[in-house]
């Protein structure tokens, strides 16, 4: 790459200095996010796709200054947020500048007669939800990071949470949001509350990674909190009569806000017992009272009619108290040789039984456990998300099992024609396969990448871009 000096000192001239940071301790952080496989190149001290400098920026005029400098000196530009991506979304594959969205001024603007709240992207996800509970709302998006990701993060990275079949995924509750272009363009992307004027651009950016603009607002729906809340933990005698259950209420119309399916292998630690011999599912239903409890009733119907049997409310409550804490997969990572990583694929109701068997019978050989839940239920299908652990003779082992558990789910899943990705997207584990994922679909991103960023500055290399 070409001297990045002049830019670093335009920068410094354009922004309050304090803002351009290009100590070590800082671009050697900007390698990593909380990708399992990079948090183990950690370790190793191997930090690749460093950043040449990291500009911390508080308002959307400083993000178009960065992009103008960024084009003139053809350098790339990576967006990120609190950087809890699991799959290096926001690595500089190609250096350059890393734009810090998490020190954006924090706005946050509440509308309870629309039932919208708006913030600036870098808006941490759990402070925005502990702010609107205390005053009776909810986001009802609660991904297991809610409070370690942003707003913006969730936009880009078409998150969804752990009620979405209550609530929806991120594209369902997003009303409204704000965009800048690599030109320094400003678009604004709205329905309100829906608008049939042309395509839903609102979807363009919605998963893009960074790789189409700088999103630097974004308008939610928020929801009254639930009245009643009932729950029950359910032992099945297989995955397969759990599937069964999933597709049937979908297909009877019901809308549990929890419904968890896991296999033996997770109910274990899931339930925490060892002891757990079969397959388990958590379910929970919600809204005003009488609803909740017919949809309750409703749904232990078909439960029953294949063989489920409560256990009672204390399985599943004890996993709402501690369905935020990662450290399982944590504390793995941070031993010697010790490997962990989270996958998440989706399939259509004929297909996900036979790709949970094959993704177990490949993966089993390469990790001590794998560990399977079905966790988000749509009418046509489930995704399902896998958790490895195990343990090598040293990092660089570990760091050579985990490319394979990759490589081997991702070929799995091609051959089984299912969705390579549920909610963790592409970043750059996946983009080698996100070709294949789209399929023609990819040509369409390739246009609209060249009409919106014609000089490929934003986040290189990810989707396939
Ligand atoms: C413990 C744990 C649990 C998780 N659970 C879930 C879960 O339940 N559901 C789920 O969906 N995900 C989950 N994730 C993944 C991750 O939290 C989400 O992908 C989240 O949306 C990322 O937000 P972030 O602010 O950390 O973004 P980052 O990781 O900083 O960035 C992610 C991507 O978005 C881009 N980006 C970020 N902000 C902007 C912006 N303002 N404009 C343009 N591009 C931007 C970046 O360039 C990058 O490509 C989990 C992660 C962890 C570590």
């Amino acid at each position: 790459m070409a001297d990045i000096s002049p830019l670093i000192a335009a920068l410094k001239s354009a922004l309050p200095p304090q803002q351009v940071l290009t100590d070590s301790d800082t671009l050697q952080a900007s390698s990593h996010d909380t990708w399992p496989l990079s948090t183990k190149l950690k370790r190793l001290g191997c930090h690749d796709y460093q950043a040449d400098v990291v500009v911390n920026v508080t308002g959307e005029q400083q993000i178009q200054q960065v992009l103008a400098l960024a084009t003139a000196h053809d350098t790339p530009v990576t967006p990120r947020g609190l950087a809890s991506s699991v799959t290096g979304q926001p690595l500089p594959t190609r250096g350059g500048i890393v734009l810090d969205l998490s020190t954006m001024s924090q706005q946050r603007e509440i509308n309870t007669t629309n039932m919208t709240v708006e913030v600036s992207s870098g808006y941490n996800g759990g402070k925005l939800e502990d702010e609107l509970q205390q005053m009776g709302w909810t986001l009802g998006h609660s991904p297991q990071s809610l409070y370690q990701s942003s707003v913006g993060g969730w936009l880009s990275t078409l998150a969804t949470g752990q009620f979405s079949s209550y609530y929806g995924g991120i594209e369902d509750l997003i009303t409204a949001y704000t965009v800048i272009l690599a030109s320094g363009e400003h678009i604004r992307l709205k329905a309100s509350p829906r608008a049939a004027m042309g395509p839903d651009l609102r979807q363009l950016f919605i998963g893009a990674e960074g790789t189409l603009g700088v999103v630097t607002s974004v308008q939610l729906k928020i929801f009254p909190l639930p009245q009643t809340r009932l729950f029950d933990t359910l032992e099945l005698p297989s995955v397969e009569a759990g599937l069964h259950i999933m597709r049937e209420q979908a297909m009877a119309g019901l809308r549990p806000f929890l419904l968890r399916l896991y296999d033996a292998a997770e109910a274990r630690h899931a339930m925490q017992n060892p002891q757990q011999p079969l397959p388990v599912m958590f379910i929970g239903t919600q809204g005003i009272d009488g609803v909740a409890r017919a949809e309750m009733d409703a749904l232990m119907a078909i439960i029953q009619r294949h063989g489920g049997r409560s256990l009672g409310c204390e399985g599943v409550q004890g996993w709402m108290q501690r369905r935020f804490d990662f450290s399982t997969v944590e504390k793995r990572l941070d031993t010697p040789g010790g490997y962990a990583e989270t996958i998440e694929v989706a399939h259509n109701w004929d297909g996900i039984a036979s790709l949970y068997h094959a993704l177990v019978d490949i993966l089993t050989p390469l990790a001590g456990e794998v560990l399977s839940h079905f966790s988000h239920v749509y009418p046509q299908g489930t995704s399902m998300y896998m958790i490895l652990l195990g343990q090598e003779q040293d990092d660089r082992q570990a760091v050579e099992k985990l490319r394979r558990i990759w490589q081997e789910t991702m070929n799995v899943c091609l051959a089984h024609n299912a969705e390579l990705s549920h909610h963790h997207g592409g970043g750059l584990i996946r983009s080698p396969y996100a070709r294949q994922s789209l399929g023609s679909a990819h040509l369409l991103l390739r246009r609209v990448k060249q009409a919106l960023d014609p000089n490929a500055i934003l986040n290189p290399g990810k989707l396939g871009l």
